[in-house]
């Protein structure tokens, strides 16, 4: 008896059906959907079909950049797209709309490198905003800040799977808790590659792979630069929860006395 990924395997490599109507017959319902984007099509001029088919035809990818804060995650992504730009490819790039440090209509590197942008609250807008038509022609599409949009998987999936785009994702794996941050964790298992960059602990200057909150502000999501967070090595990391900890104590007995005297 055949194994399932022997079958397997001669179903995708089986030649194109000639049938367009032929979606349902026994072992081969996947098919018309597998040959696709290799069948000519012959009622166009050039035999090539549409700019949309081409694109939905050539296979997308999707790139992951992660790291703590300042390791050179958004320098990573604008090199990258820049790159992209450079052999002709059209090109967009996207951040949240939650970040407005330096104005929405740029990404902004900690150094001060910009590339426009498009500052949105949720990545399932970036179509409408564009254009279907627009959409269609962009091949590249750069997103900064990926922790920050929570309809991150559905968006790469569709976008690299569907239409063809190579995605380039940079963001926060985890917070300032070392906890896993928004889903750019979960849209490892698309990935075609995943890179983890190290900034320089700012008190050690060795790699640093987290980011330290020096203030007591305990909700996920706070905007800030240095003024707030710095990266630091694992012993830092430990040290400064430890400082905090303590700090937040303190603080803490402080107020209760205060609230005690009046
Ligand atoms: N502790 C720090 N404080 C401020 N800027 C820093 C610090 N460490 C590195 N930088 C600068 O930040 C740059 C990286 O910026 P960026 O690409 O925006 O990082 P990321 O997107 O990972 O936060 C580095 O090349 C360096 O010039
Ligand atoms: C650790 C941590 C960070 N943030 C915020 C702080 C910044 O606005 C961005 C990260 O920007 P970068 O380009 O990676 O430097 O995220 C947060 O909201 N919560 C956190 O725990
Ligand atoms: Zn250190």
């Amino acid at each position: 008896m055949r194994s399932i990924s022997s079958a397997m395997r001669s179903l995708l490599l089986s030649a194109p059906s000639a049938s367009p109507t032929s979606f349902l017959p026994r072992s081969t319902a996947l098919r018309p959907l597998l040959s696709l984007p290799f069948r000519p099509d012959l009622s166009r001029p050039n035999g090539r079909g549409s700019a949309m088919e081409a694109r939905e035809a050539q296979s997308g990818e999707i790139h992951v950049i992660v790291g703590p804060m300042f390791a050179g995650k958004t320098t990573a992504l604008l090199r990258r797209v820049q790159a992209e730009a450079g052999t002709g490819r059209t090109v967009a790039l996207i951040k949240s709309d939650k970040d407005n440090r330096y104005g929405l209509d740029s990404v902004v590197t900690h150094d001060g490198t910009k590339m426009a942008c498009w500052a949105l609250p949720e990545l399932s807008t970036f179509q409408d905003k564009l254009g279907r038509e627009a959409y269609d022609k962009v091949d590249v599409i750069g997103i900064d800040e990926a922790q920050f949009f929570d309809d991150l998987h559905d968006f790469c999936s569709k976008a690299a799977d569907h239409d063809g785009k190579i995605i380039v994702v940079a963001g926060l794996d985890g917070d300032y808790k070392r906890n896993k941050f928004g889903s750019v964790l979960d849209i490892i298992p698309l990935a075609n590659s995943v890179t983890k960059l190290t900034a320089r602990c700012e008190l050690c200057d060795r790699r640093a792979s987290f980011t330290l909150r020096k203030t007591q502000e305990t909700r996920t999501e706070l905007i800030g630069g240095a003024d707030v967070y710095m990266p630091v090595c694992r012993q830092h990391y430990l040290d400064g929860q430890i400082v905090i900890e303590a700090t937040r104590i303190v603080m803490d007995i402080e107020r209760s006395t205060e609230v005690a005297r009046c």
